[in-house]
Formats: structure tokens, C-alpha cells, sequence
């Protein structure tokens, strides 16, 4: 279980204004400003969740993973997982978390996938049988066997961050804390992220905190949502419930044959070309199901989905609305 509670953090950065001259008084005389990262931030995670953190650039959700990784401690607020204070107990709290920062890398550059994954199972003290029966579980599921003996500088960046992933599981630790991981990949190998990821919350339990500015990602893997803004939670629901609080509005594709001449008011149309049309509909203005007896009775309608707002445009719709 993970608590944070009234968590306040704030960065003191040094000023500096343009130009050589500047930079020299800077020397002698520094002035500085203070960030404030995280504003009274609370929540709680279960055990065996997957819960997405977003927020915009700069929102505070780095900070708020390195406090819970332990690396940073609060100005104030107390922040309990599995009954450690993460910067208290450091060593014993590691054990019991995996981290992967998708532009960061825990591999050692030069040396084989292999040995980076011994120097971890040493610092770790991973139990030989455990490490073995992790290892073999993880070359299965992420399709290493290919890659153990190439050095990391030489893997591809959806080669390396299926091992990133193994490195951070050899512990076999309850939470994952993931940090844009499928940031710069290919589709294909961010599919094979995501359905990594998905396995290991079902199946192992693990805990997993999933920050990402990728909404594909968000749709695949999460059923909560933390929204952070200017370093405060500002919604905390499930994406669906999310949607609806970001727009009431639907979307309705119609496939069809024939003319159509006229839309009734309260329909938007978002596109239209020939024999596909798409419509935006307020469900309170009008319903679904005369929206499609509208189109219906002009032309011969031969395919029809009605979907909610992408998370995309949801997240664009909470950002508008909470200014961040
Ligand atoms: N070490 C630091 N020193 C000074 N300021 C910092 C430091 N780390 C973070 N900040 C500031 O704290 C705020 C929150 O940053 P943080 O990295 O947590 O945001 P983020 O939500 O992870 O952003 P992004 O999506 O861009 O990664 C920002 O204003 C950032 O500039």
C-alpha cells in the first residue's frame, strides 16, 4: 500500500539573466527563486493497482516518483510504502521496488546485457534460484534470448527498453514505478511494452505507477487516473469517469450509401467524405439513438460506432479547463 500524505516539495533554483556580464556578477552575488514542485499532494495506491499519473511538462510527476523511489525527500508531509518512509529506509525500501525511466538507463553502457543483469542480481543479493527463475520468466516474456550478449550501447531503443524491464523485475519487487516507458518507440514495440506490462499487473500482482504523456498508453494499461497540475492532484477517477467530467460529447461514425441533405441541429460534423461521415453529439442535446434514425432515414447506413472523446482530446479538455 502507498500513502502520501500533505507531501510538499520545492526546488531553490539560481536566477540567472542573459549576457557575459551577468554571469560574472552571478559569481559574487546569486539570487534565487524557489520552484514549488509539489503542493500538498495525497493519495493512495492498493496493492496489486495500476494507476496512470499525468499532468503536462514540469506538473510535478518526476518529483513525485522520486520522492516514492526514496531519492528525494519533502519539505514536509509523510509518504508511507509498505509501512517504510521511502528516503528513511532506503536500502530495505529498493528491495521491494523496480524503476524504469524511460530516458534513463540502469544498463551499463559497454558491457553485455547479461553482466549488467549479474552486477544487478549482486546489488540486489538476488538468491541464485530466484534470480535464475526470474531471468528464464523474463527472456521468455520480453524475447531477450537475442540480445543478452549485445552490449547495451548497441541495442535499438525498444530493444533496450525490453531489457530495462527485465533489470527492473530480477528483485522480483511488488511495485514498478515507469516512467514514460514506451517514450520514442516504434508501435510494435510499444505494443509489446504495454502487454508486458498488463501480464505482470495480472498475473504477478505487481503494483505498477505509470507516468506518461502517451494517452495509447493510458487507454491500454490503466483503469485510474492521478491527475497533477502545478504540482497539485486536481483528479483522481477511473478514465472513463475522466471523459465524462472532460466533455458529455460522443462520437458517431457513420458508413453509408446514398445523399445525405441536411443534419438536425445538435450534430456536429466533424468530417465528412464520400460514403463516411462523422458526427459530434452533445447526448443531452441529442440522443444517440435519434442521431442515427435522423441519418438512417436518408441514406442506407451500412456500418455505425459511437465512441466517447479520445483520451487525447480528454486530456486536452482537463488541461484548458484547470489552466495548467
Ligand atoms: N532538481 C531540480 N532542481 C530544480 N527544479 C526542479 C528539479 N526537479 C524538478 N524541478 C522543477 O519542479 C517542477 C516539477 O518538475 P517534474 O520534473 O517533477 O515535472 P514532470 O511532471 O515530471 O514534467 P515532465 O512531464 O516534463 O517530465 C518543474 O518546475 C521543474 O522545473
Amino acid at each position: 500500500m502507498i500513502t502520501l500524505q500533505n507531501i510538499n516539495k520545492s526546488f531553490k533554483i539560481a536566477k540567472r539573466k542573459p549576457g557575459f556580464g551577468q554571469a560574472v556578477k552571478a559569481l559574487f552575488s546569486r539570487e534565487y527563486e524557489t520552484v514549488r514542485a509539489l503542493r500538498d499532494v495525497s493519495f493512495t495506491i492498493g496493492d496489486g493497482e495500476m494507476v496512470g499519473y499525468i499532468g503536462p511538462n514540469g506538473a510535478g510527476k518526476s518529483t513525485t516518483i522520486k520522492l516514492m523511489c526514496g531519492v528525494l525527500t519533502p519539505d514536509s508531509g509523510t509518504c508511507c510504502i509498505d509501512g517504510r518512509t521511502p528516503w528513511r529506509d532506503r536500502i530495505a525500501h529498493a528491495g521491494n521496488i523496480g524503476v524504469v525511466f524511460g530516458q534513463r538507463s540502469q544498463l551499463w553502457w559497454d558491457v553485455p546485457v547479461c553482466d549488467s543483469f549479474e552486477l544487478i542480481r549482486d546489488i540486489y543479493k538476488v538468491a541464485q534460484p530466484e534470480y535464475r527463475r526470474n531471468l528464464e520468466e523474463l527472456v521468455a516474456l520480453l524475447d531477450l534470448s537475442e540480445l543478452l550478449k549485445t552490449p547495451t550501447r548497441s541495442l535499438s531503443l525498444g530493444q533496450r527498453m525490453r531489457c530495462e524491464l527485465a533489470a527492473s523485475l530480477l528483485h522480483s519487487p511488488k511495485i514498478l514505478f515507469l516512467d514514460e516507458p514506451t517514450i520514442g518507440l516504434d508501435a510494435v514495440s510499444k505494443i509489446a511494452v504495454r502487454q508486458f506490462i498488463k501480464k505482470l499487473n495480472g498475473e504477478r500482482g505487481t503494483t505498477v505507477i505509470l507516468t506518461t504523456h502517451d494517452m495509447q498508453d493510458i487507454e491500454a494499461l490503466t483503469e485510474r487516473i492521478l491527475l497533477i497540475g502545478k504540482g497539485q492532484i486536481l483528479l483522481d477517477g477511473s478514465l472513463q469517469e475522466l471523459k465524462k467530467l472532460a466533455s458529455k460529447k460522443k462520437t458517431v461514425v457513420f458508413e453509408y450509401s446514398g445523399e445525405i441533405t441536411a443534419l438536425r441541429a445538435g450534430l456536429a460534423i466533424a468530417e465528412q467524405k464520400e460514403g463516411r461521415l462523422v458526427i459530434e453529439l452533445d447526448p443531452e442535446v441529442c440522443a444517440v439513438s435519434d442521431a442515427i434514425a435522423h441519418v438512417s432515414s436518408q441514406v442506407e447506413v451500412l456500418d455505425i460506432s459511437v465512441s466517447d472523446i479520445s483520451a487525447e482530446e480528454m486530456v486536452a479538455g482537463l488541461y484548458k479547463e484547470y489552466h495548467i
